[in-house]
């Protein structure tokens, strides 16, 4: 005889009763490496572990519970042993509901404590100073290129990238109402725009398009407005009580933004590791040509260069690298003494986990 819903249901609260036991269980576990790491002086957040988790969940499971959501309850998990840990505290690029705040929901969950902030500089700060634990700040866009004050940042800072954030971007168009007539102008940041320019012509010709400082002015515009409608996060959608007129309407698909979150040590060898660092190099013929040289023979393979002015002398460019590997690996420690003879300095920003 097939069970009846009172029957399912009474097996549903009895798993849930093992589930709960087993979370407090694996957070007595958690609590106790919390008190290792302290007495160690190590740091909390382990980004290569957590990839190892998920990685070694998702490929074990049998399902039906689908992958993505057993990212999320883990995600979820972690974020709160975490904050069991040590108190989560987390500075990003405000305002609340844009991508950085996506991004920071991404990595640390919804237990660590987030702190929106007005400039780059200022999440720099309040990590630097200690009134954060850590900050994230993007560095990248797969359309619109680098993040140039980001980097800049790194010339005058210690800070360590403890992570990368590989987020994809999706943009929506929102409204009270949720109703196409009553859209007579459309708000958001220039970027946004210029992502969903054809999408804008084709289904909103002539209509007005507004910039603001951010998608989440945007937003809170359009829930002020019934004739606004913003292009902004499915996030902003919840936070300001719009309704969702057309998802994703993003021209370009694959359209990531690369976010690094900055502390005060940088992450363990996983295996998988970039290292991002920045290095002037000496004025002589030939120069540029030779410092590759010493990546290049060792088999150190170079997935990004950037050049940057340096603001304190006119002409003279600062040069950031990232690159596959840890700089605990001999062939990158080697690589990059070598470069040191070519260069005024060179500073190691980073070793930490590549993102997927
Ligand atoms: O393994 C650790 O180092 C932990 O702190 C535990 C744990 C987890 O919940 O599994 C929590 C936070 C870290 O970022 C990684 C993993």
């Amino acid at each position: 005889m097939s069970k009846t819903l009172a029957d399912l249901r009474r097996d549903i609260d009895a798993i849930d009763d093992q589930i709960l036991d087993l979370l407090n269980r694996r957070a007595r576990c958690v609590i106790e490496v919390g008190r290792l790491k302290t007495g160690e002086k190590r740091d909390f957040h382990v980004p290569n572990r957590e990839r190892e988790i998920y990685e070694r969940l998702t490929g074990a499971n049998p399902g039906p519970f689908p992958n993505e959501a057993v990212r999320s309850v883990f995600r979820e998990v972690i974020s709160a042993s975490l904050s069991l840990e040590s108190p989560m505290k987390v500075a990003f690029l405000g305002p609340k509901a844009t991508f950085s705040h996506l991004a920071t929901l991404q990595q640390f969950g919804l237990s660590a404590e987030l702190v929106p902030l007005k400039s780059i500089s200022a999440v720099f700060e309040e990590v630097e100073k200690g009134r954060a634990y850590y900050g994230v700040v993007p560095v990248e866009n797969s359309t619109e290129g680098v993040v140039s004050h980001t980097l800049d940042m790194f010339m005058d800072s210690e800070l360590k990238i403890n992570a990368e954030i590989l987020l994809e971007v999706h943009h929506d168009l929102l409204s009270r109402t949720g109703r196409v007539e009553d859209i007579k102008k459309i708000y958001s940041h220039p970027q946004p725009i210029a992502q969903c320019r054809n999408w804008l012509e084709e289904h909103f010709p002539g209509v007005p398009l507004v910039d603001v400082a951010s998608t989440a002015v945007a937003a809170q515009i359009a829930g002020e407005d019934y004739t606004a409608a913003a292009i902004a996060s499915e996030l902003a959608a919840t936070m300001y009580d719009l309704k969702v007129v057309r998802k994703r309407i993003e021209d370009q698909v694959n359209n990531f933004t690369r976010f690094l979150v900055i502390g005060k040590k940088m992450a363990e060898r996983c295996g998988d590791d970039k290292t991002s660092l920045m290095f002037l190099i000496k004025d002589e013929p030939g120069i540029l040509y030779r410092m590759l040289e010493p990546f290049a023979k060792r088999g150190v393979s170079l997935s990004k260069i950037e050049s940057r002015p340096l603001k304190k002398k006119a002409w003279e460019y600062i040069f950031f690298l990232d690159l596959a590997g840890h700089v605990s690996e001999p062939a990158v420690a080697e690589a990059v003494q070598e470069l040191k003879g070519y260069c005024q300095f060179v500073k190691i920003l980073g070793s930490y986990p590549r993102a997927k």
